[in-house]
């Protein structure tokens, strides 16, 4: 068996939403799949009124094959601070023609500010490993975890793009869509994560720097979150880039020219962001002012290879074999 489902971009491609159907009759939700958590939960009919804005929510009573998991309670919080809270359910989740006929779906009790605002998200769907979903007093397995058994390969591939629609397939690597060959890094899965090690980059035209990053492959995250050096040595190949407190991180006029950004994946492959990745997005609607795509990764204690990264490659998630593969695009 395998699936696929379009991943569609957000304004400046904060986040990519692809349909999922959850429950009998299937009750289609667009869901932000995010390699950098396990919980798949949705916005319900469990919620204060309040804290829905336009969202779909899953209602488990009109679902003919949801059971409730008596007991179980989940709660999350995420890398910038927001957070929701459910209990759950089994029921059936696809993805294009995959079916999972037994997945937790964790329907939200409460969900913070952040995504009551989020009107097109209803909800994520996890894609890391078992070892970090918040269902108590019992975890509960992914949608990709779940699915394994039955796909025709094992592994799972993001292809996202810039303001274009992309792709997740699930069970099998579509050749027609990159370049060249994929080139696998071993994954450290022990923090939950898919964690690799980069051991160096350049910035333009520059020369190839040698210096460890390690980091996480993170759909969830939009920009890519990197050590102090290598943030600083890039901005200044920017004039007049600067770091403003105020704004969170580097600025600059949004007329500037950014150099590619190259970090190396194995010892000879290359993956290359385009410096028009990484001119994100302008910080007031004058739009003079731009907020750059790269950023330090400070206080997480790893880098974070999130789209901004993540959509210059094809990329394949192979958990049993604990991968990841890159390919251009
Ligand atoms: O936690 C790490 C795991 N992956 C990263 C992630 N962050 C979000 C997120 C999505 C939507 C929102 C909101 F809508 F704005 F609230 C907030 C955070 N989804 O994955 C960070």
């Amino acid at each position: 068996v395998t699936g696929s489902g379009v991943a569609s971009p957000q304004q400046y491609d904060v986040e990519y939403l692809t349909p999922i159907s959850v429950g009998t009759p299937p009750l289609v939700l667009n869901l932000n799949l995010d390699t950098g958590s396990s919980d798949l939960w949705v916005f319900s009919s469990e919620l204060p009124p309040s804290e829905i804005n336009g969202q779909t929510v899953y209602d488990p009573t009109k679902s003919t094959s949801a059971k409730k998991l008596e007991g179980a309670t989940w709660e999350i919080e995420y890398g910038d601070g927001s957070s929701s809270e459910g209990d759950v359910y089994i029921d059936s989740v696809a993805i294009g023609d995959l079916t999972v006929t037994a997945q937790a779906v964790q329907a939200a009790k409460n969900v913070s500010a952040e995504f009551t605002a989020d009107t097109n998200d209803d909800g994520l769907l996890g894609l890391a490993f078992n070892t970090i979903n918040t269902v108590q007093p019992t975890r509960q397995k992914t949608f990709y975890d779940n699915a394994q058994s039955i796909l025709d390969a094992p592994v799972f591939t993001a292809d996202l793009k810039d303001d274009a629609p992309g792709r997740y397939n699930f069970g099998y690597i579509d050749s027609s869509v990159y370049t060249g060959n994929i080139s696998y890094l071993p994954v450290d899965s022990s923090q939950g994560f898919w964690m690799f090690t980069s051991p160096g980059y350049a910035i333009g035209k520059g020369g190839y720097k040698i210096t460890e990053m390690k980091g996480i492959a993170d759909t969830g995250t939009t920009l890519l979150l990197l050590p102090t050096s290598v943030v600083v040595a890039y901005y200044k190949q920017v004039d007049g880039a600067r770091y403003e407190g105020t704004q969170g991180g580097y600025i600059f006029a949004c007329s500037a020219t950014l150099p590619d950004f190259v970090f190396a994946v194995g010892n000879n492959a290359r993956v290359t962001v385009p410096g028009k990745y990484i001119n994100y997005a302008p910080t007031d609607s004058s739009g003079t002012t731009c907020f750059g795509g790269i950023q330090k990764d400070i206080g997480i204690g790893f880098s974070i290879f999130g789209d901004v990264a993540l959509k210059a490659a094809f990329v394949v998630f192979d958990g049993p074999n604990q991968q990841l593969g890159w390919a251009a695009k």
